[in-house]
């Protein structure tokens, strides 16, 4: 487990924390057979906030990802973006409102360079024919400009614009993490669902990848939901905190609180943190 005792970097304050809700889950049951993967389980992301959902294994995180991207079903409840019910969409149709996601496990071809990876994520914003793009005509020509422009400003924004050219099979495991989460970027979402972001990658890794996130955060107008079992980088990271155990949701709150809450301590965190509070 991380050791909460290191101390943390000083958190930004967001501005838009307090706004207006982004997504919003009311009442969320997911089942599977007998077994309740996420009972009830109701919070809501402010537009522009960085949102952890933590637990420990089995609590219910991925299941309440794939429930809101539209990969499960719900047995009960709803899902709202931008206050518009989302849970009878396909899975498709709620990521075509913006709604993008990482994934856990790195789902990159390694045989691409990192540009030739954006690229590919940028193809369904792409009107133009293959036949004009072939011509060169100029919608086409319109459509790569801002394809490039795009993809260089996510590049720039998750600190991999210097290695554009370069192929992604060489790179560090916790580069071509940062190259997903461009990938993520380039598609411009409202929101974005980091599936454990810094999971397998080093201190100095994981710090860039914060850095990455806030900073898209403030430069992209994006609001960003992540999973993630690194104290270090959640506490220093979100500015809201929904903890999860055995599908039910017992806190809800900032960071601090979260941090200080016997009930996160005893359920989640464990025998590190209560050594820490004494110390
Ligand atoms: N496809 C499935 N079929 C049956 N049970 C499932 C399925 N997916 C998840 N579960 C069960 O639902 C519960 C919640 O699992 P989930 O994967 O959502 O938890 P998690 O918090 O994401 O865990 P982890 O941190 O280990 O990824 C667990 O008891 C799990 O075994």
């Amino acid at each position: 487990m991380t050791d909460l005792r290191q101390p943390l970097a000083p958190r930004q304050q967001n501005p838009a924390a307090g706004g207006p809700p982004e997504l919003e889950l009311s009442g969320v049951s997911v089942r599977f057979g007998g077994v309740n993967a996420v009972s009830q389980v109701s919070f809501s992301v402010t537009r522009g906030s960085i949102h952890a959902l933590i637990g420990p294994n089995g609590a219910g995180k991925s299941s309440c990802f794939n429930a809101i991207t539209g990969v499960y079903r719900l047995a009960e409840g709803r899902v709202a973006h931008r206050g518009e019910r989302i849970d009878q969409l396909r899975a498709a149709r709620i990521a075509r409102r913006g709604i993008a996601r990482t994934f856990q496990n790195l789902v990159l071809p390694e045989s691409l360079t990192v540009a030739e990876c954006m690229r590919v994520a940028r193809h369904h914003r792409t009107h133009a024919g293959f036949l004009a793009t072939g011509l060169g005509l100029p919608r086409a020509r319109r459509e790569e400009r801002s394809d490039r422009a795009v993809i260089e400003r996510s590049a720039e924004m998750a600190g991999v614009v210097d290695i554009l050219d370069e192929r992604v099979g060489p790179l560090p495991y916790g580069v071509r993490k940062r190259v997903e989460f461009a990938r993520a970027l380039c598609a411009e979402p409202s929101v974005l669902m980091l599936d454990e972001p810094v999971a397998g990658i080093n201190d100095t890794e994981s710090a860039q990848m914060a850095h990455a996130v806030r900073r898209a955060r403030d430069e992209a107008d994006l609001t960003v939901l992540l999973v993630e079992h690194d104290m270090n980088f959640v506490m220093t990271l979100a500015d809201r905190i929904t903890v999860l155990q055995s599908g039910q949701v017992i806190a809800d709150a900032a960071p601090e609180e979260v941090r200080a809450d016997p009930a996160v301590i005893a359920a989640y965190l464990g025998d590190d943190v209560e050594e820490a509070a004494r110390d």
